[in-house]
């Protein structure tokens, strides 16, 4: 999907909601594990119940990894669920020396047909750019994360006291563009947000961390937003597990169309 597809579903659906499909057999309601596949009669659901609310999808890929082979048959089967016009992250986070990055890229572009994958981008320009040679397809490096953990090393200082952060996301520049790159920014930066936005005027962010990390979608929207809206926030535990009853389904739905009614206005507002 190129950004401009991307923008229109944003605008037709006055939303920039993407649900993150973090599913794991112990939270899911119990009445569930009776079935051939509780993971994908899981996630059929919530797609069902959250589809017109949303622009994307992530599955976190570590949820499925840690099934196994059943694990991957449950995703592939979701991946072919999701409606062809919902734009689809491959949550993976992968990076390595570039004949290794080739076979990742091939794993989620082509034998799963993801429109794109998180990448992190320690191991620089060689681990990176194999991604970025499938026409249509994304990268997101991961630039400021939502996690506490982010103080490590992404905020230290680097040549010409940039942080960390800033030389991923300059440098990166010159590897990728806003058609085919995306940026990871925390919903719980704060203000933060505004200093990358200025690195990366034009390009998408992906924006985890509202819902059960408590990031503010008013701050994101406020220091994020572009001309093209520019982000995709990500909610995972705050909808897919709403309810762990019969009623799940439903619920994450409701807790879908509360965020968008939110994004509907924000998009008005900024
Ligand atoms: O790359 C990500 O998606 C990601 C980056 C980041 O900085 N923080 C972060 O939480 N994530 C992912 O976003 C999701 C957040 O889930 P919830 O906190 O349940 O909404 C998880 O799948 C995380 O792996």
């Amino acid at each position: 999907m190129d950004k401009q597809s991307l923008f229109g579903q944003i605008q037709k659906k006055s939303s920039f909601l993407c649900v993150g499909l973090d599913t794991d057999l112990s939270k899911i309601p119990p009445h569930l594990l009776n079935e051939e596949d509780p993971i994908f009669s899981f996630n059929k659901q919530i797609i069902d119940h959250t589809a017109e609310f949303a622009v994307a999808y992530k599955p976190n890929i570590a949820f499925y990894e840690a099934m196994g082979a059943k694990g991957w048959e449950s995703l592939q089967k979701t991946l072919d669920y999701i409606p062809d016009d919902i734009f689809t992250i491959a949550d993976a986070k992968r990076g390595d020396i570039g004949n290794t990055s080739s076979l990742y890229a091939k794993a989620f572009f082509e034998k799963m047909n993801f429109d794109s994958i998180t990448v992190a981008p320690y191991m620089g320009r060689d681990s990176v750019g194999p991604f970025l040679e499938f026409d249509g397809k994304w990268v997101i490096l991961l630039a400021l994360t939502s996690n506490e953990g982010s103080q490590d090393f992404q905020v230290l200082n680097t040549e010409g006291d940039k942080p960390l952060f800033q030389q991923v996301i300059e440098k990166s520049q010159q590897w990728g563009h806003e058609g085919n790159m995306m940026y990871v920014v925390g919903a719980t930066r704060g203000e933060k947000i505004k200093e990358v936005r200025a690195l990366a005027p034009d390009h998408f962010f992906l924006v985890p961390g509202v819902g059960a990390q408590g990031g503010s979608l008013e701050e994101v929207a406020k220091y994020g937003m572009n001309d093209s809206c520019g982000l995709l926030v990500n909610s995972s535990r705050g909808i897919i597990y709403a309810s762990s009853g019969e009623d799940f389904g439903q619920r994450a739905g409701e807790e879908a169309a509360k965020l968008q009614r939110e994004m509907a206005r924000l998009l008005e507002k900024y």
